[in-house]
C-alpha cells in the first residue's frame, strides 16, 4: 500500500436512529406494517417513531501514519462514528472503507472472559484480534510487561481492579500490529504514568505507519497528539483540518452556546462605570505607539463582542522586544475594544514551544486582577501582563485572548472547581498566532548559565546539611 493511499475512506456517511416514545410503539412498528401488507394496505401504514440523525454527510480520509482527532460536545456523534469505523455499528447511508487490521480501544476488555486468567485472556483476545500463534508468542512478553500487573497475570480477571483490567486490555490492543488504532477516551483511565506509557506506545505505533483515530474531550491531547481533527456538532462536520484550529473552534462553539445564557446576564440597564474616557491610559507607563503591532492585520477568532486593536511585547523599559535572555521579564500589552457589553473581562496569553506544547498560559483570571463586573460596548480594555521567562532556551509563539465570565462566578472562584469555572467562560476574541519571542542564554559573570534544565523552571527550594560520620 502506498503511503498516500487512505486506510480509512468515508464518503457521505449518515447514521439514523429510530426513536420510539415507548416499547409499545416499537412493537407496533414491527407488527402493523406486516399486517397492513397482508391486507394490501401497506401504502397507508402509519409510522410510530421519530427519526434522529446521529451523523449526517460525513466525509474524510485518513492516511497511514496520520493521527486524526475527533472532537465535539456531548452527543456530537463521536462514539457513533468510531463504532461505525470499528465495524460494530452499520451506517444508514454512505460508504465506509477501512483497510487493514483495526485495534479498537473502545470498550476496553469487553472481549475478556472474567473466569479466565489474564494470561489466558491475552492469548484468547490476541487470537480473536487476528494474530497467529507465532505472532502471539513473539509479543506475549511485551504485552505482559506493558500491562505491568505483576502476579495478577495468573489470576482470573474478575479479581482485577478496573485499572488493571484496562491496562491489560490496552496492552493487548497496543501490540497487535494494527494498521488502524481507534481510541475513545481510553487514555483518560489509569494513572498518569500509565497514560504517559500509552502515549509513548501510540507514538511508536504511529511512527510504524499506523493511522490513529483519537476521540477526546481534552483539547491539549488533541493539539499535542493529532495532525488534523474533525469537529462534530450535532452529527455534522463543523470543521476538518489543523488540530489546533479545530480545538479553537471547539471552544468557540462551546462559547456560542454559553453566549445565549450569558447575554441575559449582561443587561443594558446596567449603568456604565467611568472608564476614563479621553485618557491615553490608566497605567503609569504605557509604551509609545511605535512599539505596538496593529491587530487588524492578524487572524482574530471571535464571537463579535470585542476585537483586539493592537498589542506589544516589550522589555521592562517599555521598548518593543522579541529576544530575551532566560529569566528576563517580558511585558505583554494589549488593547481590546468591546463591541457589545460583556461581563468580567478575562485577558491573558499562552506561550507555546517549538513542538506546539503549551508551556505557559495565564491571565487576569489566575492573577485575580481587579476588574468591574460589566463593561459596556465601546470601551477600550487595556491589559498589561508580565511574565518571567524562566523557560528552556528556544523560540516560543504566543497567543492573546479575551474572554468573559459572569461576576458571581468570578467572585466565587475559590469555591468552584476548574471544570465549573471553565464551563462558564465565554471566549470573546482570540489571536492564535500573535507573534514569536526567543529566549536565549543569559550572559553570566558568575554562576551557571542555565537556570534549569527542561521546559519549565518551577519554584522550589534546596537545602544541604553536613555532619561528620561518627562511625569512622
Ligand atoms: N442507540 C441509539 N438510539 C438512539 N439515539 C442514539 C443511540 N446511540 C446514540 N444516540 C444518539 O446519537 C447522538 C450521538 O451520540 P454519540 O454517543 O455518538 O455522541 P458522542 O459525541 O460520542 O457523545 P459523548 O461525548 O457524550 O460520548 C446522541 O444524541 C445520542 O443520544
Amino acid at each position: 500500500m502506498s503511503s498516500s493511499e487512505p486506510v480509512i475512506d468515508v464518503r457521505g456517511l449518515g447514521k439514523r436512529y429510530d426513536i420510539y416514545d415507548n416499547p409499545r410503539d416499537r412493537l407496533k412498528q414491527l407488527i402493523v406494517p406486516k399486517l397492513a401488507s397482508l391486507i394490501g394496505r401497506s401504502r397507508s401504514t402509519p409510522s410510530y417513531h421519530r427519526e434522529f440523525w446521529a451523523l449526517q454527510d460525513i466525509s474524510f480520509q485518513v492516511r497511514p501514519g496520520e493521527t486524526l482527532g475527533i472532537i465535539g460536545r456531548n452527543g456530537g456523534g463521536k462514539s457513533t462514528l468510531l463504532q461505525i469505523l470499528a465495524g460494530t455499528l452499520a451506517p444508514t447511508l454512505g460508504d465506509v472503507t477501512v483497510k487493514g487490521r483495526v485495534a479498537a480501544l473502545l470498550e476496553l476488555g469487553s472481549g475478556f472472559n472474567p473466569d479466565f486468567t489474564g494470561r489466558e485472556n491475552v492469548l484468547l483476545n490476541a487470537r480473536i484480534l487476528g494474530l497467529s500463534r507465532e505472532q502471539i508468542e513473539a509479543s506475549y512478553d511485551e504485552i505482559v510487561a506493558f500491562a505491568d500487573i505483576g502476579d495478577f497475570i495468573d489470576q482470573p480477571v474478575k479479581t482485577y481492579s478496573s485499572g488493571m483490567f484496562v491496562r491489560l486490555a490496552f496492552a493487548v490492543q497496543a501490540h497487535i500490529n494494527a494498521s488502524i488504532v481507534i481510541i475513545d477516551e481510553a487514555l483518560a483511565v489509569g494513572d498518569v504514568f500509565f497514560r504517559q506509557k500509552c502515549y509513548a506506545r501510540l507514538e511508536e505505533i504511529r511512527a510504524s505507519g499506523a493511522a490513529v483515530l483519537l476521540v477526546s474531550h481534552a483539547m491539549t491531547d488533541i493539539e499535542q497528539f493529532c495532525d488534523r481533527a474533525i469537529l462534530l456538532d450535532h452529527g455534522k462536520m463543523n470543521f476538518i483540518g489543523d488540530a489546533t484550529e479545530a480545538a479553537k473552534r471547539y471552544y468557540q462553539l462551546h462559547q456560542e452556546r454559553a453566549l445565549i445564557a450569558e447575554k441575559s446576564d449582561v443587561e443594558a440597564d446596567k449603568r456604565p462605570q467611568d472608564f476614563g474616557a479621553g485618557q491615553t491610559s490608566n497605567f503609569d507607563h504605557w509604551p509609545d505607539d511605535e512599539n505596538f503591532i496593529d491587530a487588524s492585520n492578524q487572524i482574530q477568532i471571535g464571537n463579535g463582542w470585542a476585537k483586539c486593536l493592537r498589542y506589544a511585547v516589550c522589555d521592562t523599559r517599555g521598548k518593543r522586544c522579541a529576544s530575551f535572555a532566560q529569566g528576563d521579564e517580558a511585558v505583554f500589552y494589549s488593547e481590546f475594544i468591546t463591541l457589545k457589553p460583556i461581563s468580567v473581562p478575562l485577558a491573558g496569553i499562552v506561550l507555546q514551544n517549538e513542538r506546539g506544547i503549551n508551556v505557559h498560559g495565564k491571565g487576569s483570571l489566575e492573577h485575580y486582577a481587579e476588574t468591574p463586573d460589566h463593561i459596556p460596548a465601546g470601551v477600550i480594555i487595556q491589559c498589561r501582563q508580565t511574565v518571567e521567562l524562566k523557560l528552556e532556551l528556544g523560540e516560543y509563539t504566543f497567543e492573546l485572548g479575551l474572554a468573559t465570565i459572569d461576576g458571581d462566578t468570578y467572585r466565587d472562584m475559590s469555591g468552584l472547581n476548574h471544570e465549573r469555572i471553565f464551563s462558564r467562560i465565554v471566549r470573546v476574541c482570540h489571536l492564535p498566532r500573535a507573534g514569536i519571542i526567543a529566549v536565549g542564554w543569559r550572559p553570566v559573570h558568575h554562576g551557571t548559565a542555565l537556570t534549569h534544565h527542561g521546559i519549565a523552571d518551577l519554584p522550589g527550594t534546596f537545602e544541604y546539611a553536613f555532619k561528620t560520620n561518627s562511625t569512622d
